[in-house]
């Protein structure tokens, strides 16, 4: 791996937990890993700790086969080659777009450094602007500079803490997949921190969830979604409901199957490497809105108790008659009002169960 992190752990105080508490993953050259969590997880205590701003407790970072931090050693940040792009843009307001990116950069001869001032304000859009200063850009341009200025001079890698956090939600959705574009033209190897999960799946090659200091999970977004490796990564990754569940033995024609009877009926035809994974006997179910469909000749019945318009569908919060919740997306040409009762069946393409946790009724 390029970048390699080994048990990692940032302590601030000691009578405080682990802020970045055994975390291990890494990146190939060229990719992009996004940190994602709630609030308060350590993303941007780890994103430090990589840069050099924070001291670690335990464990290696390794870089391009170079320990960085580890083993009794740590490089100062300055000679990590890592370049930075906070949320503040951090520009200096007295120096024009070009200058301001030729900072990084003022060992390199003048020639050169004009060229490569050229070659990624070209990467990034902004050939036009050289000589447009700070307060003269909007905040998507001015975050573009920021980015310019990081790569100007070619870290081995990239670290971005919520670089779009200022803008407005339509402006991020756009500079994130712009983001991507540039960093791969760059051929830049990234890690990026976010809270915001389309910002993740836009941007991110690896994507790691963090709870509490502790990376649960680190693999692509398809993974994550489908295949969350904990309860926590389920929860927070496309919001989903748990639902207490069985899994039996089905015979079909001599053959025998695991099949899992929900409250919504009974689920068959699991992939045979999901079957594998599941343990006979109670367990929770994860039911996603786009596990459920609305089907007026299903028998089993659910009551809406709210329902939210997103433009082609609803997402409609439902009540089984068995007082369990679950949420559905439905086409929006289905409009139903609240306290009427639809019909609805499971469609569980990807079947993820946990340990038994809900209370049963
Ligand atoms: N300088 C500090 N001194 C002591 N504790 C700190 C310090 N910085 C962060 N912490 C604590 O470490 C934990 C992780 O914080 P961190 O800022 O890394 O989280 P985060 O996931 O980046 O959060 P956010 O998304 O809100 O920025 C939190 O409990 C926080 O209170």
């Amino acid at each position: 791996m390029y970048l390699e992190l080994q048990d990692l752990s940032v302590r601030y105080l000691a009578s405080r937990p682990l802020a970045v508490d055994s975390v291990s993953f890494g990146l190939r050259a060229g990719e992009i890993g996004v940190l994602i969590g709630p609030s308060g997880c350590g993303k941007t205590t780890l994103l430090r700790a990589i840069a050099g701003l924070e001291a670690t407790h335990a464990g290696k970072i390794s870089l391009g086969g170079v320990t960085v931090s580890g083993e009794g050693n740590a490089l100062p940040p300055e000679h990590r080659q890592m370049g930075m792009v906070f949320q503040d843009y951090a520009l200096f307001p007295h120096m024009d777009v070009s200058k301001n990116i030729a900072f990084g950069i003022h060992s390199l001869p003048a020639g050169e450094r004009q060229a490569r001032v050229q070659d990624v304000l070209r990467l990034v859009g902004l050939a036009e602007h050289a000589h447009r200063y700070p307060h003269e850009l909007s905040g998507g341009q001015q975050q573009r500079v920021a980015l310019a200025r990081a790569l100007a001079p070619q870290p081995k890698l990239l670290l971005l803490d919520e670089p779009f956090s200022n803008l407005d939600v339509d402006l991020r959705e756009r500079l994130a997949q712009e983001l991507r574009t540039i960093l791969k033209a760059a051929g830049a190897t990234a890690l990026f921190v976010t809270h915001d999960q389309l910002e993740a799946f836009a941007i991110g090659d690896l994507i790691g969830v963090m709870h509490q200091g502790q990376l649960h999970q680190w693999a692509d977004a398809y993974t994550l979604y489908h295949r969350p490796a904990t309860r926590f990564v389920a929860d927070f990754i496309g919001h989903g409901v748990f639902t207490a569940a069985r899994v039996e033995l089905h015979d079909e024609n001599g053959v025998t199957h695991k099949h899992v009877v929900t409250p919504l009926g009974e689920l068959h035809g699991i992939h045979q490497h999901e079957q594998d994974r599941l343990s006979l006997g109670p367990c929770d179910i994860l039911l996603r809105a786009d596990d459920i469909v609305h089907d007026d000749a299903s028998e089993v019945q659910a009551r809406i108790v709210n329902k939210a318009f997103r433009g082609n569908e609803f997402l409609y919060t439902l009540e089984l008659r068995t007082g369990e919740t679950v949420m559905a997306h439905v086409p929006s040409h289905h409009d139903h009002r609240i306290g009427e009762w639809i019909g609805i069946r499971p469609e569980v393409d990807h079947v993820v169960t946990f340990a038994s946790e809900t209370p049963k009724g």
